[in-house]
């Protein structure tokens, strides 16, 4: 029950529901059993001594038990309903907000589909328990205490013989309840990995295609599979134990309830209408309680689903505020950001080398700071520290002096605009993607942005324009495309600091070049970090950082950095090879060309 009182604060409020959704079935059990009290006067007081008088008052009074039981089931209905829809809203509404507030180093292992299935189909297993297998499970106890006082009231022995049967039947279900709980945390276990099977084939479909991997994916796929029918086969193994087990014991109760009470009945130590209503009442007692593997499995499903929801829920943030985090005005913010002694080494890959050495930067408002560097040399890591994507291991980042661990989240990464390599868009307008972070951006300041980011002309060849429909992930455009809607995305922004993540491979050295320009006008007074793997990229940078191995090996503006023997002269020699005039104007004092492909 652990479970269920971690879930409590989703579902205690609604404590009204649960008392109607409970009382509701537990009065309709009652006045179910008394029709079987009905049948005995009936009999015993009417039929037997053909006294008819009555006839009338106890057919009203049966139809009065009738409409009194419907309402009740009413009740416990629209308790019930009402009981579990509200609390799958407020779960789905604390893991989608939990989902929110998670920091990086949980998305580095997190599997979207396992995901998935917590805030859907474990989200629905809580639901259909605590809004009405609960209410039943107790019914289940209620009838057989209901059922064994009015028993008892009419024969207390032959009801103990009868009822003795029950502790057997308990000590089954709670067997079958042991037996049964790994099988479904294996189930859930297996119906998650096959969501994530179908929804990394369905992400990456190109790339299964083109490989071809459909025969590797499908092995993959029937592994996972198989095990899903052999965990299920499972499950069927011990229901069919269960079953002919939980039938034998409940009907031998009945067939010495007929035997005993049949012998008393001849020797008139029990009255006729008596062993009916009793009979009547055991039926009542023992249908629920073949149910009962039903409703445990019920309870064993929402409690697995429910350990793996709190799972999720209780899952600790890496990354977030500190006690008093300082709240800044955007207008009070420079963009100074410096680096001291950085160190880092990612969560839970503790075994691997620091992504970052002993880092050293100082970049202050409107500068460019250039990162280039082999793959894997520590650039994005560089930017992710800075936006408080994971906090750094050693030394301190700030910006405008205030280390950022102690400034509020939203006021440091409001103010900081990232552009991704890998664009993401949304499956909505352009309109809509452009404004992103500024839901209420004007059409001109959308437009503004698309311009800067030369994204606008082509926008404006499309159908609908602004108001095209970008398919999910954006398919439909290309790659350079996606990246000039998502550096409109963050130019709309003004943000203090602008960060660009290898955000201008997809693009031609021209438009590369032309956006450059209008960065260098709108990022006046901010601050720029460029990551890239092409020079061209980074020549008008202010301080260029070349990395290696997560350290900074070399460091300078382009014409200082081409005129020392290292990484970044073998770069600019590679990059330039076929155009051994571009690299000769470069070195004498010259003036700086642009070099367009
Ligand atoms: N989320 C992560 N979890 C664990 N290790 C990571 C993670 N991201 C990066 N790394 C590791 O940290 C090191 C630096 O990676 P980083 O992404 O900063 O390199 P990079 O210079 O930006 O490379 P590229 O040019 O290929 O983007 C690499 O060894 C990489 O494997």
């Amino acid at each position: 029950m652990n479970v269920f009182r971690g879930l409590r604060a989703f579902f205690w409020q609604d404590k009204g529901f649960l008392l109607g959704a409970v009382l509701g079935l537990a009065v309709a059990t009652a006045l179910g059993l008394g029709y079987p009290l009905l049948l005995r006067v009936l009999i015993d007081d009417m039929i037997v001594p053909g006294e008819y008088a009555g006839l009338t008052g106890l057919a009203l009074l049966a139809v009065g038990i009738i409409v009194l039981k419907a309402c009740s089931q009413y009740v416990h209905g629209f308790s019930g309903g009402r009981l579990g829809n509200r609390l799958a809203y407020r779960l789905r509404q604390a893991s989608y907000k939990k989902l929110q507030e998670l920091s990086f180093p949980f998305y580095d292992t997190a599997r979207t589909g396992d995901l998935m299935s917590r805030l859907t189909a474990d989200i629905e297993g809580i639901r259909n328990f605590i809004g009405f297998g609960f209410a039943q499970l107790l019914n289940t106890a209620f009838l057989v205490l209901f059922g064994f006082i009015m028993m008892a009231t009419i024969d207390w022995r032959l009801t103990l013989m009868t009822m003795a049967i029950i502790p057997v039947l308990g000590y089954i279900a709670v067997k079958f309840e042991l037996g049964i709980h790994p099988v479904f945390r294996s189930i859930r276990a297996a119906v998650s990995r096959l969501t994530v099977s179908v929804q990394e084939n369905i992400m990456g479909v190109r790339t299964v295609k083109s490989f071809p991997s459909e025969e590797h994916e499908m092995k993959k796929f029937r592994s996972g599979n198989e095990n899903y029918r052999d965990n299920h086969l499972n499950l069927a193994s011990v229901w069919a134990k269960y079953f002919p087990a939980i039938e034998f014991i409940a009907n031998a109760s009945v067939v010495l309830l007929l035997l005993v009470g049949g012998i008393m009945v001849i020797n008139k130590s029990l009255t006729l209408g008596s062993l009916v209503s009793m009979n009547g009442m055991l039926g009542m007692i023992v249908a629920p309680l073949w149910n009962l593997g039903f409703q445990i499995n019920n309870y064993t499903q929402s409690k697995a689903a429910g350990e793996r929801l709190l799972e999720l829920l209780n899952k600790p943030i890496h990354v977030k505020n500190n006690e008093h985090a300082i709240v800044l005005e955007d207008k009070d913010i420079r963009g100074h950001i410096r680096f001291r002694d950085v160190s880092f080494r990612y969560p839970n890959h503790e075994k691997q080398p620091s992504a970052l050495l002993g880092i050293d930067l100082d970049a202050p408002p409107g500068s460019v700071i250039g990162l280039l560097g082999g793959t894997g040399s520590g650039k994005s890591t560089i930017v992710q520290l800075l936006l408080r994507a994971y906090d750094v291991g050693d030394g301190s980042i700030t910006l405008d002096g205030i280390d950022i661990r102690d400034l509020d989240l939203a006021t440091l990464r409001r103010q900081s605009a990232i552009v991704f390599q890998e664009s993401f868009l949304f499956s909505t307008t352009i309109r809509e993607n452009i404004a992103y972070g500024k839901a209420d951006a004007s059409d001109e300041e959308i437009v503004r942005a698309a311009k800067l980011a030369q994204a606008h002309d082509f926008i404006m060849e499309l159908p609908l324009g602004y108001d095209t429909i970008v398919g999910e992930r954006g398919m439909g455009l290309s790659g350079g495309q996606k990246q000039r809607i998502a550096i409109a995305r963050a130019l709309l922004l003004q943000p203090r600091i602008l960060i660009l993540d290898d955000s201008t491979s997809a693009l031609d050295m021209e438009t590369e070049h032309v956006i450059q320009q209008a960065l260098r006008e709108v990022m006046k007074d901010r601050t720029t970090f460029i990551i890239a793997h092409r020079i061209s990229s980074l020549r008008q940078a202010d301080e260029i950082l070349v990395m290696a191995k997560g350290r900074v090996v070399q460091r300078g503006k382009h014409e200082q950095l081409i005129r020392q023997p290292g990484l970044y002269r073998e770069t600019y020699q590679t990059q330039y090879a076929d155009r051994p005039e571009e690299s000769e104007r470069e070195r004498p004092n010259g003036q700086e060309r642009r070099v367009t492909g």
